[in-house]
């Protein structure tokens, strides 16, 4: 068993998620409170430690009317334990899982972030061998009671999430620009799949302008 996952982002015109350089505001306003009403559907928020490296995100909900209780459980993918102890995803705002390899959990275990993360209450969830085992972690997360998981990237977890079979609905706001930049992450990224017969498949299910951006909806089939 694993929860129902609804991967949101914004990307311009061309596809990019942020630009060469990492600049990300994308969503218009009323975008942004339509994610932060998500954020607070939903019992938990992940993301890749590419997005905490690049953003320091807070993950909470934090652009409409909301409680304190109203914040999922926030969840970063990080193979190598690379967190920032200060990083804000490990404040006290809601509760935080940081998900390691098993390669890296000695070393963890001996660190001083290891005491740091155990006084801040941050759980960690060690599976796979070098690399995080998406599949297991979802299993973990719903045992630990979330039914419903927002994924908020970057562009490898995107990839590797909907490869390994594990998004159920995308929700994306193209935005009315275009950045352009080869090197510029786009909204999936990852190894790839060499021909277009192994695609993953979607089906439009609604789509909508608001503001100034798109709104689409997707089932993954
Ligand atoms: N516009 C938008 O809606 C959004 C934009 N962004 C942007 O995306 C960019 C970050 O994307 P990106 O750099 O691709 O980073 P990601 O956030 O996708 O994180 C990728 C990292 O996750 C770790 N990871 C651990 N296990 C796995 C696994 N099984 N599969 C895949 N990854 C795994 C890897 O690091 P390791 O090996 O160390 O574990 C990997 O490098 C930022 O610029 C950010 O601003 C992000 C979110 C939303
Ligand atoms: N939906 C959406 N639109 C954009 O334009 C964005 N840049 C993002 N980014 C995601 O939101 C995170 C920041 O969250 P906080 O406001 O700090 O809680 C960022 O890290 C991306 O995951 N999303």
């Amino acid at each position: 068993m694993r929860p129902y996952v609804i991967l949101n982002a914004a990307m311009t015109l061309d596809g990019k998620i942020a630009t060469q350089t990492g600049s990300s505001n994308i969503s218009g306003k009323e975008d942004l409170e339509r994610v932060h009403e998500l954020r607070k559907e939903c019992d938990a928020i992940m993301v890749g430690i590419g997005t905490v490296m690049a953003d320091d995100p807070r993950l909470t909900v934090h652009k409409i009317d909301a409680n304190p209780e109203d914040n999922p459980v926030r969840v970063v993918v990080d193979s190598k334990c690379r967190t920032p102890i200060d990083a804000r995803i490990t404040n006290g705002d809601a509760h935080t899982v940081i998900a390691c390899a098993n390669e890296y959990k000695e070393e963890f275990k001996s660190s001083e972030k290891f005491e740091a993360f155990k006084e801040k209450g941050v759980k960690v969830f060690f599976s796979g061998d070098k690399r995080v085992d998406l599949s297991a972690l979802m299993s973990y997360l719903h045992e630990e009671g979330i039914e419903k998981l927002m994924l908020e990237g970057g562009a490898t977890l995107n990839f590797s999430m909907i490869k390994a079979g594990l998004i159920d609905e995308i929700r994306i706001c193209i935005a009315p620009m275009v950045v352009g930049g080869a090197n510029a992450k786009t909204f999936f990224d990852g190894e790839g799949f060499d021909l277009m017969d192994d695609a993953i498949k979607l089906e439009l299910i609604d789509s909508y302008s608001l503001g100034k951006d798109l709104i689409l909806t997707y089932k993954v089939i």
